[in-house]
């Protein structure tokens, strides 16, 4: 049993990362993968709310790739992934915006709405938040058209700051208008490395399904506990699907000025408190400066 003593300990642990994130702005990425049981999605929620309540901005940017499979398969709509990105026909389109604005975000929206009137939701649409331009994927180092998608090229920072100078939790859906006005399908990762830069954000904290990032994918001894812009970017053409618009989100955060931005373990309950406020931290942590690597969980 933890004496009190222990107790007060991992208390005062948090005390120098409340005095440096106070008042700052915090991006956390919520994975649809990370998504995966009712306990975890309320511990997720706690610890936004914790975060807020301790003086910090978090600002929830969420995916949903699962949930618009399942919608998508329910409908009889067949599409694939091409380069870590959803194939997305004007059809798709409807339903990805339909998932994530009015499914999605309307549940995790109310899960942190169980502690208080504190989230407010918006997708990229609202107040011009984001603005979409289309992006091909690269497959073999071919640009190929996937349709309906897009990369982040316009951030209005108001539309979210207004809602956390009033003292609430933006939680943004990454659907996005291009410039004529026709919605786009944004990577959740890219969208959150986009929103991190644009808020002047202390930190990217991205949630996903395995530990973070893996050097030698699927060695689990290959795990990296801190890695830099430069390692990184060597390291992209390696890895596979997914994990590719999450490391590229990071490397776009740390190269626009983020100082940190971390990928960590969703199905752990309350990885979010244990990377802001314990000096170990969890997961990988990438910096725009080559820090000496550590491999290995705990490291
Ligand atoms: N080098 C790597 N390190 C860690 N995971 C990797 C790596 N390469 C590929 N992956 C895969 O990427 C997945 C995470 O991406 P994804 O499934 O898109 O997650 P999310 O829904 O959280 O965005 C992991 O579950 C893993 O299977
Ligand atoms: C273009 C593209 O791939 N968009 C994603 C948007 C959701 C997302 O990114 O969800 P996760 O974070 O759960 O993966 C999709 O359609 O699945």
């Amino acid at each position: 049993m933890t004496t009190p003593g222990a107790k007060a300990e991992i208390l005062i642990e948090a005390l120098p990362w409340l005095q440096r994130f106070r008042d700052k702005v915090v991006v956390v990425k919520y994975g649809g993968n990370a998504m995966v049981d009712d306990a975890l999605k309320r511990a997720f929620a706690q610890d936004v709310v914790f975060l807020k309540l301790a003086g910090l901005h978090p600002v929830v940017v969420h995916g949903g790739g699962p949930q618009i499979a399942a919608m998508l398969k329910r409908l009889g709509i067949e599409t694939e992934f091409r380069g870590g990105l959803r194939v997305t026909t004007p059809e798709a389109m409807d339903v990805v915006r339909m998932v994530l604005v009015g499914q999605v975000q309307r549940e995790l929206v109310g899960l942190v709405n169980e502690h208080g009137p504190l989230a407010v939701g918006l997708s990229g649409e609202d107040a011009n938040l984001l603005t979409a331009a289309r992006r091909p994927a690269v497959v073999d180092g071919e640009p190929v058209d996937i349709g309906l998608v897009g990369d982040i090229v316009g951030v209005n920072p108001d539309a979210v700051l207004d809602i956390v100078r009033a003292g609430r939790i933006p939680v943004i859906s990454t659907v996005a208008p291009d410039v004529d006005g026709v919605v786009h399908n944004v990577n959740a990762d890219t969208a959150a490395g986009a929103v991190a830069v644009a808020l002047g954000a202390e930190k990217l904290v991205v949630l996903t399904d395995v530990e973070g990032l893996y050097a030698d994918w699927p060695d689990r001894g290959s795990l990296l506990r801190r890695i830099g812009a430069e390692q990184l970017e060597k390291l992209l053409p390696e890895l596979d699907s997914g994990m590719v618009p999450k490391m590229e989100a990071c490397l776009r955060a740390v190269r626009g000025g983020v100082p940190e931005a971390h990928v960590i373990d969703g199905r752990l309950a309350h990885s979010v408190l244990l990377e802001v406020f314990t000096s170990e931290g969890v997961g990988t942590m990438v910096t725009a400066g080559e820090p000496a690597d550590r491999t290995g969980a705990g490291a």
